[in-house]
């Protein structure tokens, strides 16, 4: 694994709990090519005789393949769906075996912009342009490789609900049972203006170069913290933010708001390579699963898994509206998280999320 200097974010080159597939190469849907390609993963448990018991797990935008278990060598955050993966949890890894790769175009082991191409020099600005659909057709090298041609369940929040539904959009017989969280069948207006910004904070930031930031001395990570903020507060709800923060300030004359979003800005760029936020953040607004598929609802009637698909009810990122048009498109009725924590509920209302997950592969 390289180790580049962005600023501010570096590579851990200790591997942590992670293994790797490798392949390639991958024609992507924008009509690029990644000649070679890596995928981190972890897994939890062990797979049965007949490969049956498989669940797949997929992370969000800044998440990797560390859902379980502490922080720790490798690994800078500790699980984020330790409350819901190990044994007698709600994803029993008595009883399933739990794989949870990192998406590719990431930067927590799999290929990404970082990355070093076939000359060793980071891909940068030639890395291609990702959409759902790539990344799937990725993880579908993993699963092959590990044997499992049908996994029990596909569950994911934000962009790894894309993941899902794309799964089972693209191999209905290979996705037995399907969790939706806090997602969509295609990214809105709203949520890609909300990007836009994000986008061109890193974009402009002079440390960005084009893209080809990772010789240099300095990185994009004042962007990628400004892009952070304005995310932040969409993963978060205006009466908890009121309830939380008010107007209070503090000693050195921030608000206690400003300072809360300060934070998560300094802990992300520490983490997260400004590169794979751009060409994850553009593969979700890239994401429709009825594109080339007769549209949405066609897309969906190809969906075979036994399904749920919960919103959030107070998500103004992913609003419950949203997510209650993908249930209906695919023949049910919405579950809703009850929550002031907004579109990050998904990480955060674990005894929900588990009566989700029981009530999925119960
Ligand atoms: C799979 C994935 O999606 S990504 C992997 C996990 N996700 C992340 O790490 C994304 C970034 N983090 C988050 O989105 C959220 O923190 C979550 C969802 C993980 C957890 O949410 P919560 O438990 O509600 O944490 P919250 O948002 O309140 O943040 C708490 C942090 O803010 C800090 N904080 C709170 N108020 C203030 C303030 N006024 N000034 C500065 N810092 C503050 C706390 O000290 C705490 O710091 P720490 O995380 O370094 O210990
Ligand atoms: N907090 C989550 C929200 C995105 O869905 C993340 O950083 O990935």
């Amino acid at each position: 694994m390289t180790v580049p200097v962005t600023g501010a974010w570096r590579t851990s080159d200790h591997p942590g709990r992670r293994q790797w597939v490798t392949g390639g190469p991958i024609r992507t849907e924008a009509g690029g090519v990644l000649p070679a390609f890596s995928l981190a993963y972890e897994t939890w448990g062990t797979l049965n005789s007949d490969a049956s018991n498989a669940v797949l797990v997929e992370h969000a935008l800044t998440g990797d393949s560390h859902a379980a278990g502490p922080a720790g060598p490798g690994h800078v955050t500790p699980g984020w769906w330790d409350g819901l993966i190990g044994p007698g949890k709600a994803l029993d890894t008595g009883e399933y075996f739990v794989v949870v790769p990192n998406v590719l175009g990431g930067c927590q082991g799999s290929t990404g912009p970082s990355s070093p191409d076939a000359d060793g020099r980071p891909w940068g600005s030639r890395f291609p342009s990702l959409t759902t659909r790539d990344l799937v057709t990725a993880e579908t090298l993993l699963a092959d490789t590990l044997g499992i041609e049908r996994w029990a369940a596909v569950l994911g929040g934000s962009m790894g609900g894309m993941r899902a539904l794309e799964w089972a959009v693209t191999w209905p017989p290979r996705v037995g049972a399907l969790l939706v969280l806090a997602s969509t069948a295609q990214a809105s207006a709203e949520q890609i203006a909300w990007a836009s910004p994000q986008l061109h904070a890193i974009r402009s930031d002079p440390g960005w170069h084009g893209g080809d930031f990772y010789d240099a001395r300095e990185g994009p990570h004042r962007g990628l913290g400004i892009a952070r903020r304005i995310a932040h507060v969409t993963y978060r709800s205006e009466p908890e933010l009121a309830e939380r923060f008010g107007r209070q300030s503090q000693a050195d004359g921030r608000f206690a708001v400003e300072s809360y979003l300060d934070h998560h800005a300094d802990k992300l760029v520490r983490r997260f390579d400004a590169g794979s936020y751009v060409v994850l953040t553009e593969s979700m607004n890239a994401h429709d699963v009825g594109r080339d598929r007769g549209g949405v609802a066609a897309a969906l009637s190809r969906v075979t898994a036994r399904t749920i698909v919960a919103g959030v009810d107070s998500d103004r990122l992913y609003p419950l509206a949203q997510s209650r048009a993908l249930a209906e498109g695919l023949g049910g009725e919405v579950a809703v998280v009850t929550s002031p924590y907004g579109h990050d509920s998904f990480l955060i209302e674990t005894d929900q999320i588990a009566a989700l997950v029981k009530a999925l592969l119960g």
